[in-house]
């Protein structure tokens, strides 16, 4: 049995309607609809631009998915309290999720399935990254009243917290490659725009969160956010499919 915690998301294209009033992403919507490919995960390994990801959602942080994101991690971080491991399970090229958790996990893990991804993990763990965190770390320690001086010392600390980064995949079992001896030890598991941009069925998608919840720990917390009623999103200039899911099947697959 574990504790679930679920953020519910807009579909991406309420973004569109925020951005509209802005004449650069104007231009940004007409370059992807004039581009009628939809990739889906057999291209994922080619297509998925990590620095294109980070610029298109962590540099300005507009989307309204990901700012609800930003708003609701640190409320649940603080509602879990103190615990031993934490997964972000699917993290891409992100630092958010550990960085929400640095004050309350002994021990950050990450896992992502791209290696360009894991790459920009690992980078940055190493402190050789060129991306810079700084608007969306912000945005959490004003979630959490912390003051923004305490940027350098929250990013050392959650460096200093990252004990692996992992290859994983949904769709196997065990989901992640950690250690063996860490399966099944999370006391919280993170994935957030993961799973739905993975599967192309609802059975898929069953059985992806059972894998992925499969490492958590009893009594531990699976905290998932991702996209509803939505068949496609974009980034980088590319739209990538997504599963359609209403909230009811999302709700219905956590009880499997
Ligand atoms: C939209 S990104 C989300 C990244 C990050 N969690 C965030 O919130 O920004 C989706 C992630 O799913 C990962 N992914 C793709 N196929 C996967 C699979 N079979 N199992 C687990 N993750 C997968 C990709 O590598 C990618 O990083």
């Amino acid at each position: 049995m574990v504790n679930v915690f679920d953020i519910e998301v807009q579909a991406r294209p309420d973004v569109f309607k925020q951005k509209e009033q802005e004449n650069s992403v104007l231009q940004e919507k007409e370059e992807i609809e004039k581009n009628e490919t939809i990739y889906d995960r057999t291209s994922f390994m080619t297509t998925f631009s990590t620095d294109a990801y980070l610029e298109d959602f962590y540099t300005k942080v507009e989307d309204p998915a990901m700012q609800m994101v930003l708003k609701f991690l640190p409320l649940i971080a603080c509602r879990i309290g103190s615990i031993d491991r934490l997964l972000d399970f699917g993290a891409g090229p992100t630092i958010h999720v550990a960085a929400t958790f640095r004050d309350y996990a002994k021990e950050l893990h990450l896992a992502d399935y791209l290696p360009q991804n894991r790459e920009e993990l690992i980078a940055w763990k190493e402190n050789r990254s060129r991306f810079d965190w700084s608007t969306p770390l912000k945005m959490i320690l004003t979630q959490e009243g912390s003051a923004w001086e305490q940027l350098q010392e929250m990013i050392t600390r959650t460096r200093n917290k990252v004990h692996g980064i992992y290859h994983c995949d949904c769709f196997q079992n065990p989901s992640v490659d950690c250690p063996s001896h860490l399966h099944g030890t999370f006391d919280v598991i993170v994935t957030i725009f993961c799973v739905e941009y993975c599967c192309n069925s609802y059975e898929e998608y069953k059985n992806a969160i059972k894998n992925i919840a499969g490492q958590i720990k009893s009594g531990g917390h699976f905290i998932m956010g991702g996209i509803l009623e939505e068949t496609w999103c974009s980034f980088g200039g590319r739209k990538f499919t997504c599963l359609y899911i209403t909230k009811e099947m999302m709700l219905e697959a956590l009880k499997v």
